[in-house]
C-alpha cells in the first residue's frame, strides 16, 4: 500500500483566552476592553499535539468532553490557524463539521443546495449536475422548496450530508456529524463514507460511539486534556479507551 504522508500535525498548540468577567451590555464590554479592564486567563486546549496521517488511513479523534478533539480537527480543516507549530495538509478536504452552519434558513432547500455548493467551491453547473443524487440520498424530494426554517434538525443535517459528500475528496473530516439523524440515516452515512475510503480518501472521525470509531477506522489518536495520550492501532487503542 501507498504510505504517502497526507496530513502533518507538527508540536500543534491552541491557546484560547478566556474571559471570566459578566458584562452587563456590550458597550460596557467595549469601554473596558478599549481600557484594558477585562481580564483574560488563557486556555491551552491543544498542548504540542504531533502525529502524521498516511494516504488512505482512517484516522479516530477519542477523548473525554472537552479534550480537543473538535479543535484539532478544525486546525487540520484551516478554520483554525494554531498558536503554535504547524499543520501541513496535501490534497482536496471536505470538512463535515458543524453540518448545515452554512444554511441561510430564509431560502429554501433546493436555494441552499446551490448556495452551499457555492461556498463547497462548486460551480451552479455541477451543482446542477449534482442536484438529482443530493436530494435522492437525503431523502427529501418534497421538501425542496420549503425554506430550511421549517426543517427538524435531522433534516438539515441530512442535507448537510448529501452535499458535502457528492465528490471523492481526498481528504473527508467527520465531526461527530453521524450522531445525528436517525438510525437508518446513520448507517446510510457510514456506508457512503466506507465507499469513499474504497476510493482512497482520508478519513479523520470523531464520534462518541467507540464502536462507531473501531468500526471505521485503523488508527486511534486519543486526546487528554489536549495531550496526545496515544497514537497507534484502533483496536488496541479503542479496548484501553474502553477499560479506562
Ligand atoms: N472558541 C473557543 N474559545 C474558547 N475556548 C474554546 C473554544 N473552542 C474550544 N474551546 C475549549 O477548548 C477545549 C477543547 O474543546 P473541543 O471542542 O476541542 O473538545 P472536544 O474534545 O471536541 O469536546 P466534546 O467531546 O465535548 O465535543 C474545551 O475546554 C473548550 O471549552
Amino acid at each position: 500500500m501507498e504510505r504517502r504522508e497526507v496530513i502533518k500535525v507538527d508540536h500543534v498548540s491552541m491557546k484560547f483566552n478566556l474571559s471570566s468577567e459578566k458584562f452587563d451590555s456590550f458597550k460596557e464590554y467595549v469601554i473596558k476592553s478599549i481600557k484594558g479592564q477585562v481580564s483574560v486567563e488563557a486556555f491551552w486546549a491543544l498542548k504540542d499535539v504531533s502525529f502524521q496521517v498516511y494516504k488512505g488511513d482512517s484516522v479516530g479523534l477519542i477523548g473525554l468532553n472537552g479534550s480537543g478533539k473538535s479543535t484539532m480537527l478544525k486546525t487540520i480543516a484551516g478554520v483554525l490557524k494554531p498558536t503554535k507549530g504547524t499543520v501541513t495538509v496535501s490534497g482536496s478536504v471536505a470538512p463535515l463539521i458543524e453540518l448545515g452552519a452554512g444554511f441561510d434558513m430564509d431560502l429554501t432547500a433546493r436555494e441552499n443546495v446551490f448556495l452551499n455548493g457555492a461556498l463547497l467551491g462548486y460551480t451552479r453547473e455541477e451543482m446542477t449536475r449534482h442536484y438529482d443524487d443530493i436530494v435522492k440520498f437525503s431523502e427529501l424530494e418534497n421538501f425542496m422548496n420549503v425554506p430550511v426554517k421549517n426543517f427538524s434538525s435531522g433534516m438539515v443535517s441530512r442535507l448537510a450530508f448529501a452535499i458535502a459528500t457528492i465528490g471523492v475528496p481526498d481528504i473527508l473530516i467527520v465531526d461527530e456529524v453521524l450522531s445525528v439523524g436517525d438510525f437508518r440515516f446513520q448507517e446510510k452515512c457510514e456506508k457512503r463514507i466506507q465507499a469513499m475510503m474504497k476510493e482512497g480518501t482520508t478519513i479523520l472521525f470523531v464520534s462518541h460511539s467507540i464502536d462507531q470509531v473501531q468500526k471505521i477506522c485503523n488508527k486511534i489518536v486519543w486526546l487528554d486534556h489536549g495531550v496526545v495520550k496515544r497514537f497507534g492501532d484502533a483496536e488496541e487503542i479503542c479496548n484501553e479507551y474502553r477499560g479506562s
